[in-house]
């Protein structure tokens, strides 16, 4: 008997011994893939840094000063080529990744992009698009031909695009150079931005906060003035959050606004929680001018018939009709902090001077709705993640999610049970993984209740567009997101409800908000994260939220505008 337990002691050493060296010969070749592409990214930086002379210093100096409403009129006068403007984003967008580490590759066709157009432009009969010669950045996750999308996973490194996302196409087509991609977390499925490729992207404000994720080298190199316009995508706040944590705009259509071909999500075949992809820029005008554009014309419509052919309706965006619109500050599952609070409060009373008539909205059950978020999210327990991540490097900031994944699904279960008297939300997020396909189809019937449930409740009110907070805290340090993923509650709700859902800056924090902070109520160990982690915030920038139903981006947008107003009015005043 004895030699069968020895026997199967052996063979259980071996196998073991084997598929640790086979994992220890895996990680080698992946750090030699991630040795090779930091030294190409420095290639491709140290190049563009170089070739920045060929354009007068004073030329990019003075486009660099312009807004983005004076850039695109400059470019369409022909005060400044399609060249000079590349050259001087390029040299900007150095600037910022010195600070902020934003950037992932250059994209050098940006350069024979650029010199096309201006070629074009020589000829008297050429008409220029409307994006003619303006710098775009683009999302690491999204295709470009000839470069990879890892999102974060050394194992994606080498795996490139054989041909551009529509997106990517479309800006093309419209004239737009995209000229850099961007930074994001591993996995994309985080509002941190960190990758075991390259590494953590830093806030502007302060480099020990996260620019949020994510699209999170997207915010960072807008916010630093790297580029005037930005592609990012969003399935739980991945445009919003990072925009809110550096002080920038952006929007989150409704998913068929705008088309998906060639973007890799985070996980995908995930029905009734899907991504997003949209705008990010400094102001609110410079996505609505995006949009505009895509939206107008049926270039969009007729290579992808997956959008809905919806078109721009400027009558919407300029309209001075006064509007209804609820606003709320708490939405009972998290409690945001004292700035996020006042910020709506702000929000509200800038609306109300523009004539609008503003009324408290207490949206339904957000309990359930983030119930519903994370079963949708993680329909199959986690497997794919986690398959993802085991053959990969895994970044820290990610590590507390996937202690959490990797718990067996009955234990799941029975630590949910044990923990609703002390820990009521992490009980709820334990019993959301549904455990067989019966349980998936009651998640989606729920999804669609909810979804009835709270537009009924937004036209019982006959509310055009909602206002709220985007999330619960400032720019946090770049281990928090993750130990605090319930915080996406603000944002996750109307992907849930695939809702058009913009941000766009209102104030910053203040000494009093801090000391505010002081009486944050502590009820479970999320609040203590999220009280420890908003302190020393005093300045980071602080957005609000502007929602409105499936394809009513022009209603949002118009919505942000107004806020930004008033917010400039004010600050103008001030000084
Ligand atoms: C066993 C219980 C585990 C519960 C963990 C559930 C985690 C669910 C996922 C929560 C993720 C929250 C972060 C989302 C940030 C935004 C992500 C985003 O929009 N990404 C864009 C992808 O294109």
């Amino acid at each position: 008997m004895w030699w069968i337990l020895a026997l199967i002691g052996v063979l259980t050493a071996i196998y073991w011994l084997r598929r640790r060296s086979a994992r220890g010969r895996q990680v080698a070749k992946l750090q030699m893939a991630i040795e090779r592409r930091v030294e190409e990214r420095q290639r491709s930086i140290d190049g563009v840094r170089k070739s920045l002379d060929s354009i007068d210093a004073s030329v990019r100096s003075a486009i660099q000063t312009l807004s983005f409403s004076q850039l695109v009129e400059s470019l369409q006068e022909g005060k400044y080529s399609a060249a000079q403007a590349l050259r001087a984003y390029q040299e900007k967008a150095i600037a910022a990744h010195e600070k902020t580490n934003c950037l992932t590759l250059f994209i050098h066709e940006a350069e024979s992009w650029a010199a096309e157009l201006d070629e074009k432009a020589k000829s008297s009969d050429y008409k220029k698009p409307p994006l003619f010669g303006i710098p775009v950045s683009i999302k690491e996750c999204v295709n470009v031909k000839g470069y990879d999308q890892t999102r974060g996973y050394a194992q994606g490194l080498g795996d490139e695009a054989k041909e551009d996302a529509t997106i990517v196409s479309h800006l093309k087509a419209l004239g737009a150079v995209p000229f850099v991609l961007t930074n994001v977390p591993q996995s994309l499925l985080s509002y941190a931005c960190s990758n075991p490729i390259y590494g953590t992207t830093g806030n502007p404000y302060d480099p020990t906060k996260v620019p949020g994720g994510s699209s999170g080298g997207e915010s960072a190199l807008i916010a630093s003035g790297g580029s005037p316009l930005g592609i990012g995508g969003d399935v739980g706040g991945s445009i919003r959050i990072p925009c809110h944590f550096t002080g920038i705009a952006g929007i989150k259509p409704s998913h068929i606004r705008l088309s998906h071909r060639g973007t890799r999500g985070s996980v995908p075949g995930r029905p009734l929680i899907n991504a997003s992809d949209g705008p990010m820029a400094a102001d609110v005008d410079t996505c609505a001018f995006m949009l505009r554009h895509m939206w107008t014309g049926d270039w969009l419509f007729s290579r992808d018939p997956y959008v809905a052919p919806v078109p721009w309706r400027e009558e919407i965006y300029s309209s001075e009709r006064k509007l209804i619109i609820g606003y709320y500050d708490d939405d009972k599952w998290f409690l945001p902090t004292p700035a996020l609070r006042r910020a709506v409060q702000e929000a509200k009373e800038i609306l109300e001077k523009a004539g609008h008539r503003l009324i408290r909205f207490d949206p339904p059950d957000v309990s359930a709705a983030f119930s519903h978020f994370v079963s949708a999210v993680s329909v199959d327990g986690g497997t794919y993640l986690l398959n993802r991540l085991d053959n990969d490097i895994l970044d820290d900031t990610y590590k507390p999610i996937v202690r959490l994944y990797r718990i067996p699904l009955l234990v799941q279960r029975a630590l949910s049970y044990l923990l609703r008297p002390i820990y009521p939300r992490l009980a709820t997020a334990l019993r959301c993984m549904p455990r067989n396909t019966s349980e998936l189809r009651s998640v989606y019937e729920r999804i669609e209740l909810y979804r009835e449930r709270f537009t009924r409740q937004m036209e019982q009110l006959g509310l055009d567009a909602i206002i709220c907070p985007v999330q619960v805290m400032p720019a946090v340090p770049h281990d928090v997101p993750m130990k605090v993923f319930a915080t996406v509650s603000y944002t996750g709700l109307f992907n849930l409800l695939d809702y058009a859902a913009g941000v766009v800056r209102v104030t910053e924090v203040s000494e009093e908000d801090e000391q505010a902070l002081e009486n944050y109520p502590v009820n479970d160990p999320w609040d203590k994260v999220v009280k420890e982690a908003s302190k020393g915030a005093v300045g980071l920038p602080i957005a609000v939220q502007c929602v409105a139903p499936p394809f009513r981006e022009e209603i949002c947008l118009r919505v942000m505008r107004e806020i930004e107003t008033g917010v400039r009015t004010k600050t103008d005043r001030k000084h």
